[in-house]
């Protein structure tokens, strides 16, 4: 468990790299986002960045940052210059599940703005098809939630909402996450442009956690070093 640590650090570091003073940053959540927004907390403190400001994915790492002497603020309509982030899977053309950490939809919102999306993971996450290994995290509004999971079963989706505990899990923005897997058409090879179509059509959906096409790259840290994937 260590060792993964340290690749997923290593992977942070790396990305972190690519910031420069001045920049307007997204900082993502999770396990991995937090070594990223460590190792810009340290840059800062160094007088190696300035002029950092930051917009975060959750409240978590807004605190984090904060902690740390980062500038944060609310995300704004105006592009800005990178975000790094983790993901859950990532494939060849850097095509991502994010959301086991619960923050999908935040992360959508601030890195759809974002000219440049960096993803920093360990080589775990690494697949060939997306739905290999994690389940798909849907945001769910919480009124009505059993008739939203009755709709989308009709899509073919199968899975549990979140627990934390003996609570169910409740994001950010006071909803629940169902973690899906798909069976039928839907399932393994599907059409996935097609799926969020879908997903983002059915009441009672918030958000889901797939983000195509919106990474540039990824820095995947394995025991033989820190590969980059780049999106084709
Ligand atoms: O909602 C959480 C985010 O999408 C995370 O970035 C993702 O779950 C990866 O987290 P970790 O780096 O802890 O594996």
């Amino acid at each position: 468990m260590a060792y993964l640590e340290a690749l997923k650090k290593e992977a942070a570091i790396r990305a972190v790299q690519l910031a420069q003073s001045g920049m307007h940053l997204g900082l993502g959540t999770g396990s991995t986002a937090k070594y990223a927004i460590e190792e810009l907390g340290r840059k800062v403190a160094a007088g190696e960045l300035r002029d950092l400001t930051c917009v975060a994915t959750s409240e978590a790492s807004d605190a984090l940052a904060r902690s740390l002497g980062l500038t944060v603020g609310p995300l704004t309509p105006q592009p800005f210059d990178l975000a790094i982030d983790g993901a859950d899977e990532i494939t060849p053309d850097v095509d991502l599940i994010k959301g086991l950490g619960g923050a999908l939809v935040r992360e959508k919102l601030v890195e759809v703005q974002a000219r440049r999306l960096v993803i920093v993971a360990d080589y775990t996450k690494l697949v060939t098809r997306l739905g290999e290994k994690a389940p798909l995290p849907i945001e769910v509004l919480r009124f009505g939630v059993q008739s939203t999971l009755e709709r989308l079963r009709r899509l073919g989706a199968v899975g549990e909402l979140r627990q934390a505990g003996s609570e169910l899990y409740v994001t950010d923005n006071g909803n629940f996450i169902f973690d899906a897997r798909f069976v039928g058409p839907q399932g393994q090879g599907a059409d996935l442009a097609a799926l969020e179509r879908d997903l983002k059509g059915t009441l009672g959906v918030v958000e889901t956690g797939l983000f195509l096409g919106l990474a540039e790259r990824a820095f995947v840290a394995a025991p033989d070093g820190v590969q980059e994937v780049v999106r084709r």
